[in-house]
Order: structure tokens, then sequence, then C-alpha cells
């Protein structure tokens, strides 16, 4: 599977977008920064988006996508670009944004062809796309948030995305239970390790807490790290050459394709 970087920043600052990634060109796992990364062209040819939870920097540019795709969907010609994720993140986006007051809600426009469509997940059951499977497993980070396991080939290629997420033991305890063993992982380092109280109070991880996290796992994955709030990125990025000495990992730059 190929991976696209639109965005893997934790601020929003000229030169860093925020958190979205393109799957085979047709899957994007959230959507902090599409609209503004991927020509019109590019933005018609996505099929199904994957929410890990509903905070605005990784769900913002499901508006402006579905403002851009209407003249595609008038003919009623191809199918609603589906909205994957927990019911709670899904209702979330219902009620708070594609509410007909914050946006229009294009899961009923137009009409008789609407650009979106709702598509709720049962943690671990995988939605099949294709050759590639998708599921959902919790993590610990807003009032409901997943990452996601993406494979193909039976589980020879895979890759896990925790989404944002503070310390958790339920999501590596999943990883370790697949039927298959973890390759590829991207999760997040947001905070210097001197803010943990603001990491933990923001459910999100710092150097020191990422490596704590990582211990919890049997499987090593090699590990791709996203989400820096850019104002700290020098001094995180220090701490992580310290703190997963003998991990396999690198920082996702925007613009990044990696295969999977
Ligand atoms: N309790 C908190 N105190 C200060 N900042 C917070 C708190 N909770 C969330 N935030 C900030 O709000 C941001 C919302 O998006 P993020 O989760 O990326 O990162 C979060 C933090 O930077």
């Amino acid at each position: 599977m190929k991976l696209r970087v639109l965005g893997c920043s934790g601020s929003d600052l000229p030169g860093h977008n925020l958190t979205s990634f393109c799957v085979n060109d047709t899957i994007l796992l959230d959507a902090g920064s599409v609209t503004s990364s991927l020509d019109l062209a590019a933005q018609a040819r996505l099929e199904h988006i994957f929410v890990s939870h509903s905070h605005l920097d990784h769900i913002k540019d499901i508006l402006f996508l579905a403002d851009n795709l209407i003249e595609f969907f008038v003919a009623g010609s191809r199918a609603p670009v589906a909205i994957h994720g927990l019911p709670e993140v899904l209702d979330a986006i219902s009620t708070h944004l594609l509410n007909d007051t914050i946006w229009p809600d294009f899961t009923v426009i137009p009409t008789d062809s609407p650009v979106l469509t709702y598509a709720p997940m049962t943690p671990g059951v995988p939605v099949v796309i294709g050759d590639l499977s998708v599921a959902a497993y919790p993590v610990n980070h807003a009032k409901a948030a997943s990452g996601f396991v993406l494979w193909q080939d039976g589980g020879a290629r895979n890759l896990a995305y925790t989404g944002d997420t503070g310390p958790c033991d339920d999501f590596w305890k999943a990883m370790d239970a697949l039927p298959f063993a973890l390759k590829n992982l991207i999760t997040e380092a947001s905070f210097p390790s001197s803010m943990e109280a603001l990491a933990m109070a923001s459910k999100h991880l710092t150097p020191k807490l990422l490596r704590a996290e990582l211990d919890k796992l049997r499987a090593r994955p090699d590990i791709f790290i996203y989400h820096l709030k850019a104002p700290f990125a020098a001094v995180i990025v220090d701490e992580l050459a310290r703190e997963l000495a003998g991990y396999h990992y690198r920082l996702l730059r925007e613009h990044d394709c990696i295969d999977f």
C-alpha cells in the first residue's frame, strides 16, 4: 500500500500541515489538510475517509472536500465518499459540524446523490476495500478515538496508525493479538517530556511516554512519528533520539510517499 503524507503536524502554521494521510490515492486517514494538498482531480479520486477522532485538526477538510466535489455528484454518477469511524466520532461530526449551521449537511445533498455518507465501524471488525482491510481499535484521546490497522495479502503487508493518543494499554494488546506480526506503526509524539502534565491532560505522548508505550508491545515494528507540536519540534526530535535508542524509527514529513 502506498501512503502519501499530506500533513503530519500537531500545529497549524506555515509549512506545517495538519494530519492527513492518503492511501492508494483513494483513501484518507484523517482529513486535516486535504484540500490545500491535493488538486481537484486527486480529490475526486477519494472514496473513503477513516476518521480517528472528531477534533478539528483531523476532520476540518471533510467540509471543503465535500464542497469541492459536488460537481461530481450532480448526475448521481458515483457512490458517496464514506466517512468511517467509531459511532461516537461520526455522531460528533453529524451533530457539531455537518449540521446545516456550521456547514451544510453533505450527507443529504445533493438529495438524489449525496456527497458523503456515514459508515460506523465496530472495533476490530475490518472494512474491506478491494484487497485492503482496515479495522479500528480504540485509543486514549478526545471523548472517543481509535487508531486503524491496514493490511493486505493476509497481513503480509501491514500498517497500524494510532492517531492521537495518550498512554493506553488496550491498543497495544490488540496489536500483539493481531493474526500477523505488526511491521509498521505510525504514532505520535506531541510534546517534549518536560510537558508531560499537559500531554497527559490533553491525552498525548511525549518521547518519554512514547518509549513506555512501545515497551508494552511485544512486536517490534518500524516506527513513523507524527504530530509534533511545531514550537517544540527541535526539543522533541532530540528527546526521541535518546528515548527511542534501539528502535528503528523516523519522523514523517509532508510529501513523504512510503510503500508499506
Ligand atoms: N487541558 C489542556 N490544557 C492546555 N491545552 C490543551 C488541553 N487540552 C487540549 N489542549 C490543546 O488543545 C489541542 C487540541 O488539539 P490536539 O489534541 O492536537 O492538542 C491539544 C492541545 O494542544
